[in-house]
């Protein structure tokens, strides 16, 4: 099973949060690229070989970032040919305030996963319901199409250790789905 993680990030926060979603991976496979925008257009075979696709970006503005918006185009020169139909896909967002409009980039993500047919997965961690302590458990933010993480850019730490341990679980699970669906079609290609 390969799996890809495809991120944009001007000021290093949202690599943070696609190296923590990366370590989780590696508790399935040993085979995950981590790519920023830039190297995955350079290296677009590899996205095409990956059993699954993780997209990142920070929200800018309400939405993905520019550098974002021009990988999703770019892949436009081979759409039509519906290369990653039926590959996995799953995303995540950071920005610097709780809420910022982060669910518009998640939304942004899976309709663009959903436009190359992809299988989208979603964050899959429920969140505590203990009043006070919600955000330092995992999936602190309570969102459920795909992972959320918070960077306070005054913060030496840039992101909250309770995102970091979300990233991994959501990781992890992504690699457990995409696992599960790599296992499954190759048993109904063998029972062919
Ligand atoms: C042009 C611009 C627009 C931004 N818009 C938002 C926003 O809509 N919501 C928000 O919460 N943060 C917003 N931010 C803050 C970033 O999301 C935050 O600094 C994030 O950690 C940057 O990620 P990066 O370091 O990976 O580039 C914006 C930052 C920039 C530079």
């Amino acid at each position: 099973m390969t799996l890809a993680i495809v991120y944009h990030s001007n000021y290093g926060h949202t690599r943070l949060v696609a190296e923590a979603i990366f370590r989780g991976t590696q508790q399935l496979t040993k085979d995950t690229l981590l790519l920023s925008t830039c190297e995955a257009i350079a290296q677009i075979e590899q996205l095409h070989q990956a059993d699954g696709i993780i997209f990142g970006s920070p929200t800018y503005f309400g939405s993905v970032s520019a550098e974002f918006k021009k990988f999703m185009e770019f892949t436009g020169s081979f759409w039509y040919r519906q290369l990653w139909k039926d590959k996995i896909a799953a995303g995540f967002t950071n920005s610097s305030t709780t809420n910022g409009d982060k669910l518009h980039t998640l939304i942004q993500l899976s309709l663009f996963a959903a436009q190359h047919s992809m299988i989208w997965v979603s964050t899959g961690i429920l969140p505590v319901f203990t009043e006070g302590i919600q955000q330092t458990e995992p999936n602190g933010m309570a969102s459920y199409l795909g992972f959320m993480a918070q960077s306070d850019n005054s913060l030496k730490t840039l992101t909250p250790p309770a995102d970091l341990t979300t990233a991994f679980l959501f990781g992890k699970r992504v690699a457990q789905c995409t696992q599960q669906f790599v296992q499954t079609k190759s048993l109904s290609i063998q029972s062919k």
